[in-house]
């Protein structure tokens, strides 16, 4: 994921550019299927070949396609019920704020509640495990297919609103973008928010925020139906399990309860999204709308398929031991993104007040103590922490359930990387001073 200049440009394109977007377009569609594949397979080889490769026979099927459209109409239409509360998103470009509704948690809530009435009326939750390479399928289409609507509705957007990175149109310190066609360019000028390169540009995005009336698609997309559809997978696995052997085992219980903490935790501090990347930096292509709703609920859910098909008996001081990692890790996690939620809201806040901090140019305040004085992001590894609990369920047989931790720690080593080059951007040589106080990124004295 190294990144390289565009010709001409003085801005690097990321993930090796068009080359290295068109092989990533197929290599993470490819890399779902051969997961869902290998995971029911008996010898489960993260590395070997898949034990046989679907027809279309098996990958096409329209009751999938509609099950995903039914999915995809609830978790809209539970958007737009009241809202405990209207948020304000960071100031754009146009120095306008957009609005989000703040229901996400009652979303999940409403979610199950229907989910358990229809359970009740007959619904068949079991049977979805057999529908995943399907409804993979459907969903994958529909990715392709709504980022090419993303694409061509970018092409007409105007100008302010056009995502200023991920297609090389980040500004420089005095106001104009450098763009892709060497030197800086003028802000106003669409090229600049493009690398010119259409494959590129289908991939990373191109709109910071598109919406449709107050549906707004990257906020809605990122925490509700795929993260939401993941908790939904689990459980179906949840009541196969218990419908072939009479009970859930005990690690599909752990691996339910504690992505389902995970699920519910983003969705109850949902606000905080608002001041990710994705949302404040990165357009709306390929990349995001894929792995929001294939990626997330068909990989994050693979220990919970990999346990249907290979039963662990776990021991009570393993389980103890697994949970009692997840509990540290949840712990540095948690507490790490709400000293810094807290701190960004309200910096005289007593639970914050006391730690020490570095000025910056912007008027904003970097923690230099707390958690982000120990490394630069101890969340990062609280959430890298979590996933080696959710693994360790599996057991230690095969490594094809340590995929999500192998995966999420190249995720986040990537991510940060991207971020530092953000902040050393936004705050120069506070951003600088920093790093030589806390100079470890995520772990402890090793990274
Ligand atoms: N499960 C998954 O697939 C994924 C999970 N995550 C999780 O989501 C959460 C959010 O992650 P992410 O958005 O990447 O990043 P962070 O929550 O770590 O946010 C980074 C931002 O925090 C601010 N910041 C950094 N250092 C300091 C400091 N010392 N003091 C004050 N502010 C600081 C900066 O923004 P500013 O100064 O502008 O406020 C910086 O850009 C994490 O817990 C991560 O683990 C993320 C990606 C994928
Ligand atoms: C398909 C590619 C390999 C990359 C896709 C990246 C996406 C899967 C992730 C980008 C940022 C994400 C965040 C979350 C889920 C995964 C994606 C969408 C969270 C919502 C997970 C829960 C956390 O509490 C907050 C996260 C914010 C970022």
């Amino acid at each position: 994921m190294e990144a390289v200049a565009h010709q001409g440009s003085r801005t690097p394109l990321e993930f090796g550019g068009p080359l290295g977007a068109a092989a990533l377009m197929l290599l993470l569609p490819a890399t779902v299927f051969h997961l869902l594949l290998v995971a029911r397979s008996g010898p489960a080889r993260l590395l070997g070949p898949p034990p046989c490769l679907p027809g279309l026979g098996a990958l096409w099927s329209p009751q999938a396609l509609l099950l995903w459209l039914a999915w995809l109409g609830l978790q809209v239409a539970l958007y737009f019920l009241p809202a405990r509360k209207v948020a304000e998103g960071l100031e754009l470009k146009d120095k306008s704020r957009l609005q989000y509704p703040i229901n996400g948690f009652q979303a999940l809530v409403l979610t199950a509640l229907l989910l358990g009435l229809g359970v009740s009326a007959g619904l068949p939750l079991g049977a979805l495990p057999e529908m995943l390479l399907p409804l993979a399928f459907a969903v994958t289409l529909t990715a392709f297919l709504f980022s090419l609507l993303l694409y061509l509705k970018a092409l007409v957007a105007p100008v302010s609103a056009l995502a200023p990175g991920g297609n090389s149109g980040e500004r420089d310190p005095v106001g104009s973008t450098m763009g892709t066609h060497g030197g800086a360019c003028p802000a106003l000028s669409p090229s600049c928010y493009s690398s010119g390169n259409p494959i590129y540009d289908f991939f990373m995005g191109r709109e910071l925020n598109p919406r449709i009336c107050f549906l707004d698609l990257k906020y809605f997309f990122e925490l509700r139906p795929g993260l939401i559809g993941w908790v939904l997978i689990n459980l179906a696995l949840l009541v196969q399990e218990a419908e072939r052997r009479g009970s859930p085992s005990l690690a599909m219980c752990l691996v339910n309860g504690f992505q389902l903490l995970y699920v519910a935790d983003a969705l109850w501090h949902e606000e905080a999204i608002l001041t990710t990347m994705d949302i404040t930096h990165d357009g709306l292509g390929f990349m995001l709308v894929f792995g929001d709703v294939a990626w997330v609920p068909f990989t994050y859910s693979l220990q919970a398929q990999f346990l249907l098909h290979h039963p662990q008996t776990l021991g009570l001081p393993m389980a103890s031991f697994i949970c009692f990692i997840k509990a540290i890790g949840y712990y540095i996690f948690r507490s790490a993104n709400s000293q810094k939620n807290t701190f960004r809201k309200n910096p005289s806040d007593p639970s914050v007040a006391g730690l020490e901090t570095i000025s910056t140019a912007t008027g904003r305040q970097l923690l230099v103590s707390g958690w982000w004085g120990w490394v630069r992001h101890p969340n990062y590894l609280g959430d890298i922490i979590m996933a080696l609990a959710w693994s360790l369920t599996c057991g230690t047989s095969h490594l094809l359930p340590y995929f999500y931790v192998l995966y999420f720690t190249a995720l986040l080593v990537h991510r940060e990387a991207r971020d530092e080059q953000h902040c050393l951007q936004k705050y120069g040589l506070a951003w600088a001073k920093y790093c030589r106080q806390v100079p470890y990124r995520i772990l402890p004295c090793i990274y």
